[in-house]
């Protein structure tokens, strides 16, 4: 059971291992800022402390990157952050390009894999994978257990509005009172619609163990803004 949030205290530290951020010394955040695609926005993500950056394989997504660009991208977060590879419904040739040439850290799996596919895909690739979830009522939390001892993670993420030709990305949040008693039996990180306005809430009132970001850093679609950024960072720090 993770610690209610008003036992963490404002001191933050940086774990030089994890890159994950320790209140207190109670338990670590992990912040992955994903839909990446330069090398100045992943260095402001650096800088802030981030412990996951996430590249986006889905052509439709004003985030795209290719196996190659991915592959050069990442080079900046060896040894500081794990590098996820964020695929949708993905075939094995794709999987393979991006697994050869990016080398991630993790795969996350953001369509409509089950849980046969996911435990497929962590075999043939041997690396963590996080599966995402689509979440707007109660009843979006009980595929949950299908995932657990089969995914590494889990990303609890808004439902895509009617009429998006993306899964993710949408910058749109969910009731995060859903999670405040969840305890799911696996690690995971709370995501859609989070930006530097309402990171606070989403942690004081969800208390996750991690967060994704993704449109709220941004000053366009697909255009992450450092400054933004860095407000996301000391706004989840000031949490
Ligand atoms: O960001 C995208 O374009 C994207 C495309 C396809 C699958 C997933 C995608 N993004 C994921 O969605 C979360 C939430 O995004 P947001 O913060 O609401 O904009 C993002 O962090 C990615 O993991």
């Amino acid at each position: 059971m993770r610690p209610p949030p008003q036992c963490r205290e404002a001191r933050v530290s940086l774990d030089s291992h994890r890159r994950s951020w320790h209140f207190a010394g109670i338990m670590p955040l992990d912040i992955k800022i994903c839909g990446l695609s330069t090398p100045e926005t992943i260095a402001a993500v650096l800088d802030g402390g981030a412990s996951h950056v996430g590249f986006i394989f889905f052509p439709k997504s004003p985030r795209n990157v290719t196996p190659a660009q991915a592959a050069l991208l990442r080079q900046a977060a060896i040894g500081r952050a794990k590098a996820v590879a964020v695929t949708v419904d993905a075939s094995d040739d794709f999987l393979d390009a991006i697994v050869s040439q990016m080398k991630p850290d993790m795969l996350q799996l953001h369509g409509k894999e089950t849980p046969e596919r996911v435990t497929y895909v962590r075999e043939r690739y041997n690396l963590p994978v996080m599966k995402a979830l689509s979440v707007s009522e109660p009843a979006d939390l009980l595929p949950i257990q299908g995932f657990v001892g089969v995914a590494d993670r889990l990303l609890l993420d808004a439902k895509a509005p009617k009429g998006s030709e993306l899964p993710g990305g949408n910058g749109v949040s969910f009731d995060w009172r859903l999670l405040a008693a969840l305890d799911p039996g696996l690690d995971y990180m709370l995501s859609g619609g989070l930006n530097p306005d309402n990171v606070g809430d989403a942690i004081r009132i969800a208390n996750p163990p991690g967060l994704d970001v993704s449109s709220g850093v941004e000053s366009a679609p697909g255009v992450k803004d450092t400054g933004l950024i860095r407000d996301f960072f000391e706004a989840a720090r000031k949490a």
